[in-house]
């Protein structure tokens, strides 16, 4: 007979069941309690009129897990310093979505050569998580593989859905069962409909095929997630964090019945995916809520220990400590400077 399936797979890898990652590496009631505050002030802050500022910062994707450690303690203490006015999440990337290919994150390929040990990656993403969270630091991600939250989401208390999958039926379906606040950014081509498109997808029921804690092919039955809101990332025409781009996507959330929340990214089309641009991009925002702006709930930046980014894939012993091999970030001091900056700019909302 004929082969008909399989044609063009080459190996089949078992992984652990989530439930078994889960028992191996376990949260403890501390952080458990964390994350349910973390996921609630975040909620606060997003959807009501609570006067903190939602600053998600860190690097483009964690890839050196003693740098990612070192970077947590530094923005842990920092994070303590402006509490009173910002809320500030870690960004705590492991899911890289490719343009076309390259390195697609620390689970997808841990040892960083191309030998994709997930298990390990799965493993390793799971244990940093945990890490940040004992810092008292809240944990963002993106969830990119619909399997991956299994394994990790309940130690996640922010999660977005990139640029190149927001328009992704699967993606809006895994939303709508995730329990932390979640924002999707709008489109590669700056597309900001398919973002609100994603928001009222996700909040509904939906029922979709996944894998449940014992790793057993399921359907998964979720209720919907109503924290969902907008990120505006920039697109191929342009930056879209001006007041009148802030002005119309106000108008297009407002006619789709969706509460006014918008977390802006300074990174990506918002920089021309130049970092050294990101404070400039920060910097008109918190123009816009200095003037009395009230949707403006947040923003995000890449930031790491060193500034840029280095090129990959190169030998692993050859890797500068504290740069990305993603995209470009500011590096530590300007990211302090940066903090400081908002929470004096946050003054006057709070006098
Ligand atoms: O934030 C990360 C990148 O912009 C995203 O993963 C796409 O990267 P690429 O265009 O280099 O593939
Ligand atoms: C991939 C990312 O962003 P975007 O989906 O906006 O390109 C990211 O923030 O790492």
């Amino acid at each position: 007979m004929q082969r008909t399936s399989d044609i063009n797979i080459i190996e089949t890898r078992a992984l652990p069941s989530p439930a078994a990652l889960l028992a191996e590496l376990p949260k403890t009631e501390t952080q458990a309690d964390f994350v349910t505050r973390a996921r609630h002030e975040i909620n606060q802050l997003i959807f009501t009129a609570d006067k903190r500022f939602l600053f998600v910062v860190g690097p483009c994707s964690i890839h050196d897990l003693d740098a990612g450690r070192e970077y947590a303690r530094r923005l842990a203490a920092l994070a303590r310093q402006v509490a009173d006015r910002v809320t500030i999440a870690m960004r705590v990337y492991f899911e890289k979505p490719r343009t076309t290919v390259g390195w697609k994150g620390l689970i997808m390929d841990p040892h960083l050569d191309g030998s994709h040990d997930i298990a390990a990656g799965l493993r390793l993403a799971r244990a940093f998580l945990r890490d940040v969270l004992d810092l008292g630091l809240p944990t963002a991600t993106e969830l990119l593989d619909p399997i991956t939250p299994q394994y990790i989401a309940d130690l996640v208390c922010w999660s977005a859905i990139g640029a190149r999958t927001t328009e992704s039926q699967t993606h809006r379906q895994m939303a709508s069962g995730l329990s932390m606040p979640l924002g999707f950014k709008n489109g590669t081509d700056g597309s900001i409909g398919s973002a609100i498109n994603a928001i009222r997808a996700a909040a509904q029921p939906q029922t979709f095929l996944g894998i449940n804690v014992e790793g057993a092919a399921s359907a998964l039955v979720t209720r919907g997630n109503p924290h969902c809101h907008i990120v505006l990332r920039g697109g191929s025409a342009g930056p879209n964090y001006a007041p009148e781009h802030i002005a119309r996507t106000e108008q297009l959330l407002a006619k789709a019945g969706l509460p006014k929340s918008i977390l802006v990214d300074c990174s990506h089309d918002n920089s021309a995916k130049q970092p050294e641009r990101q404070p400039e991009v920060l910097r008109a925002v918190l123009a816009q809520i200095v003037a009395g702006n009230t949707s403006l709930m947040g923003a995000m930046i890449e930031s790491n220990l060193a500034a840029g980014n280095q090129p990959f894939p190169q030998p692993k012993d050859q890797l500068r400590y504290g740069v990305s091999i993603t995209d470009g970030c500011i590096d530590w001091s300007a990211t302090e400077a940066l903090v400081h900056e908002i929470h004096a700019a946050l003054a006057p909302r709070f006098a």
